[in-house]
């Protein structure tokens, strides 16, 4: 009889993946850098900003002084001097006095607030202060973002354009982070032709190869495509052997299921030293999925129906390729918010569930929709917003109960 002979749940195949080699560093420059992940703990070596600032135009003071002031009463200050901005300040300020300072500007010695210029008058070399300061009110402290000596950014976590703002203004300009796996891409079926080509009657133009190379990109990884390969084992092996030579990763989608044309577990089982994590995955959809390794290599047989491929890939494929770029805990996974089910959603115990959903507002918060639609369907997928997971001793999410939901990207 055929069947699954390796079922495994979500969280233990995710386990598996994390056992995976990392790939080795490289060291980039920061414009580079960007959605890659940083394969070491960021020091600061200085303090960011370096001095404390002023954020408004206006005095530099020192608050005390100016406690009571109003527009009836002001406070008098005497203007002791200018502060050049991107120079240090000549002068320090005693009690009584003020300094005038630029947005950035260096506080000088003695100040701890800035008076913003619309609540004073200067007049001959003195100033009406009409409004108090607090303490460090319109100021940014030194090392106020970052102090001298403490971790900035710990491993694993994406390099995004505020991250390389903070390295940048560091001065750290080259970053070690993971190389880029290479993800090679196969699709198996008969009845597949390519996108460009004419469509015979009970043939399907491929999908999967495409929807798997746009997500691959997207997940900071390189994809080659290897085309369609039709039923037939001995073309499917040849491909495959080839393919995993030239790639970290290689993704077949079609043929993983229990039919008597689905080859993609014997094309693996007959790769020398290959291993199967698992045959079957308890969750739906997608429980036709294979994990097999090669030495340090993935290899992932995802079932053909086109919103099953795509959603295996986001919920286990994804989080391969961001292990393996050096991503790290929570980074690996889509992001998770919590939502409201805006129906019944049953459920089956004994499998996870990742249902599609739209999302939308009410007054009560975040609410899911699902999509009734069948995973053959890539319209389900298209239309998206997320998944809502039903965990595996569920027997479903009650309409108006929180669920949670994973984003999509
Ligand atoms: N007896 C059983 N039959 C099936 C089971 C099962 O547990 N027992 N599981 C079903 C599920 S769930 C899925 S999903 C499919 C997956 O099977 P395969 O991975 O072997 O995929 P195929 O049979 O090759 O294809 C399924 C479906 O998807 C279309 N397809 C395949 N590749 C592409 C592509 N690149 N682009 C667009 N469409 C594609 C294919 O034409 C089929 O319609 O098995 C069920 N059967
Ligand atoms: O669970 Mo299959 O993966 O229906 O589509």
């Amino acid at each position: 009889m055929f069947t699954f002979f390796k079922v495994k749940k979500v969280a233990e195949v995710l386990e598996e993946i994390t056992k995976f080699p990392m790939l080795p560093e490289e060291s980039l420059g920061l414009k580079e850098a960007l959605g890659r992940y940083l394969a070491k703990d960021i020091l600061a070596k200085e303090d960011l900003p370096p001095f404390s600032r002023a954020t408004m135009d206006g005095y530099a003071v020192y608050a005390r002084d100016t406690f009571g002031a109003r527009e009836s009463e002001p406070v008098i200050l005497k203007i002791k001097g200018e502060i050049a901005m991107g120079e240090v300040p000549s002068f320090s300020l005693a009690s009584g006095e003020a300094a005038r300072i630029a947005t950035g500007g260096m506080l000088p010695e003695g100040a701890d607030a800035v008076v913003m210029l619309e609540y004073t008058e200067e007049e001959k070399g003195i100033i009406e202060v009409k409004r108090p300061v607090a303490p460090y009110e319109n100021v940014i402290f030194k090392g106020e973002d970052f102090e001298k000596g403490t971790i900035v950014f710990p491993a694993g976590i994406k390099i995004t354009p505020a991250v390389i703002g903070v390295l940048s203004g560091l001065g750290i300009t080259q970053v070690e982070v993971g190389q880029r796996p290479k993800v090679g891409i196969l699709s198996t079926g008969d009845e597949l032709v390519l996108p460009e080509k004419e469509l015979p009657l009970g043939k399907i133009r491929d999908i999967n190869s495409y929807t798997l190379y746009s997500a691959s990109l997207e997940s900071g990884a390189i994809p080659t495509l290897y085309g369609i390969v039709p039923d037939v084992k001995e073309k499917l092996f040849v491909k495959v052997e080839k393919a995993i030579q030239e790639n970290d990763v290689l993704l077949i989608s079609g043929g993983s299921s229990v039919g008597t044309r689905d080859f993609t577990l014997e094309a693996i089982s007959r790769l020398p030293e290959a291993e199967l994590i698992c045959h079957g995955v308890a969750v739906k959809p997608g429980k036709p999925t294979i994990l097999g390794q090669v030495g340090s290599k993935a290899i992932f047989g995802l079932p053909g129906q086109v919103a099953s491929a795509l959603l295996i890939f986001y919920i286990m494929v994804r989080p391969l390729l961001l292990h393996m770029q050096g991503a790290k805990g929570e980074h690996l996974f889509l992001r998770k918010i919590m939502a409201y089910a805006a129906r019944n959603i049953p459920s089956t115990p004994g499998r996870e569930d990742y249902v599609r959903v739209k999302l939308s507002f009410s007054e009560k918060g975040v609410i899911a929709l699902p999509i009734l639609k069948k995973s053959g369907l890539i319209s389900s997928m298209a239309e998206a917003h997320g998944f809502l997971r039903i965990p595996e001793n569920s027997e479903g999410i009650y309409e108006g109960e929180l669920a949670e939901v994973f984003l999509l990207p």
